[in-house]
């Protein structure tokens, strides 16, 4: 993989049938340290894309190269936090890593701090936020020190206020920690909070680069 690349992929095509090509021949690349969004209509493929990139699904040709280890956020937190408070769900994702204790405390501390919600460690799952329920799965990811984080539309189930913070806390701790992530949004607003973006249309990767002349973009073909 070239060096400057926290994600990799070349002319990546997956079919969930012969004659229903999803992905064809899609190609681009997330700069290491840097927030990338992924745009496109309902069923253009983003969902695919990102379970090719998480390894759940091969693709039918193509290479894919990314940083690892990878973390992983969905639409919806329940599906993701499994204890039932805080602090042990942090240390939940660390069980295979062969830790000691005082490391996995260690560890639990130093993300809940990155997410800026240490004040929570003892809180119960259900008494979170949908937005602290997002960034308690972000923790989870660093706390397993993960190197590249993909986010599949993280605030669909979010106010519009607690979107905004949620993208914004993310933007932040990509840039102070180094990271790469890719975010699936439908939500234009987020753009104003990324280094670069990609839209994908019938399963092609149509355009990628400047987050706003891609808004002003989608603006326009939606006002025709
Ligand atoms: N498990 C599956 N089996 C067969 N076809 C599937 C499966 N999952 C998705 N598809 C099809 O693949 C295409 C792309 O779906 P995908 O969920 O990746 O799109 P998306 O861009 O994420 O859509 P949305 O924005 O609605 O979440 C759609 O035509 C969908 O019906």
């Amino acid at each position: 993989m070239n060096p400057t690349y926290g994600l990799q992929v070349d002319r990546l095509s997956f079919a969930w049938s012969a004659d229903r090509p999803v992905l064809q021949n899609c190609s681009f690349g997330v700069p290491q340290g840097q927030l990338w969004m992924l745009l496109g209509s309902n069923g253009s493929g983003k969902s695919t894309l990102l379970k090719l990139i998480m390894g759940l699904l091969s693709p039918q040709t193509g290479t894919l190269e990314l940083l690892r280890p990878t973390g992983f956020v969905f639409q919806n937190p329940d599906h993701q936090l499994v204890m039932p408070t805080v602090g042990a769900d942090v240390a939940f994702g660390l069980v295979e890593e062969n830790l000691s204790p005082s490391q996995v405390r260690q560890r639990v501390r130093e993300s809940l701090e990155a997410v800026n919600l240490s004040h929570l460690e003892r809180r119960p799952i259900y008494a979170l936020s949908g937005g602290q329920k997002q960034r308690i799965a972000i923790a989870g990811a660093i706390a397993r020190h993960c190197q590249l984080l993909l986010l599949d539309e993280p605030t669909a189930l979010l106010d519009p206020d607690s979107q905004l913070d949620l993208v914004r806390q993310v933007r932040a701790l990509v840039q102070r920690q180094n990271l790469t992530a890719l975010w699936v949004t439908h939500r234009l607003a987020e753009l104003d909070y990324c280094d670069g973006a990609f839209l994908l249309q019938g399963g092609h990767m149509v355009d990628q680069g400047d987050p706003q002349r891609l808004k002003a973009q989608i603006l326009t073909t939606q006002r025709s």
